[in-house]
């Protein structure tokens, strides 16, 4: 079973442990008090695969954020959380996203762009197109509003991300594949085995494995694979989904959760 480390970032209030609560133990919790840090873990299936994710939701207010390098580091999908009701918390998202792409010092770290609170209509001030506008100037990040409270795209958050993962995951295997074959190809190319006039011959040769050039691209993503990377783009439009009330089928076998770390209270009284 595969273990992956999720975790939940945002402004104090925009609603993460309502999130995080809903989508691990499907109860919405409805006062506030603010998290220093929970760890829960779930396990879902994907594509008929398990895989048990450790979500760690995060302090929101500066007193507590001091954290916040250590698990970004160990992190390997971040759900970057604003509320719609709030203009400074997308705001804080910007410079939360700056320090997840410097500490994992990538360009392709997967996320996905929350706007919470949905349901708020009429304490909405900020609109779905700015949240598409936000997301197409991250590079294409998965965008959702959601609402914890209705249980709307909770569900498709969480899966989103971790099928991020699971792509990034196989995208390295398939560069270091292609690196190894590579190498194992430079090495299998005695001297003794070129011919005096070969110079043409060996780029040919070289040149149908270094894959990097044939069935790479380089793009601002790294190396990727074209086929991979066209799906990637496909999944990666900023799919807005309004909110609805919603229950992933893939998602949900086996729920366990666990609060494990401390906090100072629980975020939230279940009500
Ligand atoms: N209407 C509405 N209220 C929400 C929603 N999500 C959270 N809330 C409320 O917003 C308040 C804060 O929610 P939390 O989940 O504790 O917020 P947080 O982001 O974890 O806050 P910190 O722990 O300080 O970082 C609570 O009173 C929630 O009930 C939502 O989708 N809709």
């Amino acid at each position: 079973m595969r273990d992956y480390k999720l975790v939940v970032l945002g402004a104090g209030g925009v609603g993460k442990s309502c999130l995080t609560v809903q989508f691990v133990q499907g109860v919405y919790l409805d006062t506030y008090d603010p998290t220093i840090e929970d760890s829960y873990r779930k396990t879902i299936e994907i594509d008929n695969k398990v895989f048990d994710l450790e979500i760690l939701d995060t302090a929101g207010i500066a007193q507590f954020t001091a954290m916040r390098e250590l698990y970004i580091k160990s992190g390997m999908g971040f759900l970057l959380v604003y509320s719609v009701t709030d203009r400074q918390s997308l705001e804080e998202l910007m410079e939360l996203r700056e320090q997840v792409l410097r500490i994992k010092d990538s360009d392709r770290v997967p996320m996905v762009l929350i706007g919470n609170k949905a349901d708020l209509t009429n304490e909405r001030v900020i609109s779905v197109e700015e949240g598409i506008e936000v997301s197409s100037k991250w590079g294409r990040v998965p965008f959702y509003e959601t609402s914890a409270l209705l249980r709307s795209n909770v569900d498709e958050v969480f899966v989103d991300l971790v099928r991020q993962i699971i792509r990034n995951e196989m995208e390295s295997v398939a560069i270091k594949d292609a690196r190894n074959q590579s190498q194992q190809f430079n090495k299998n190319q005695s001297p003794s085995s070129k011919l005096p006039n070969s110079g043409k011959q060996d780029t040919k040769q070289s040149n149908s494995i270094q894959l990097p050039k044939g069935l790479y691209n380089k793009s601002s993503h790294g190396l990727s694979k074209v086929k991979q990377s066209k799906q990637a783009d496909e999944n990666r439009k900023p799919s807005h989904s309004a909110p609805k009330s919603s229950n992933a089928d893939k998602v949900g076998t086996a729920a366990t959760s666990q609060q494990q770390k401390k906090k100072k209270k629980g975020s939230c009284s279940i009500l």
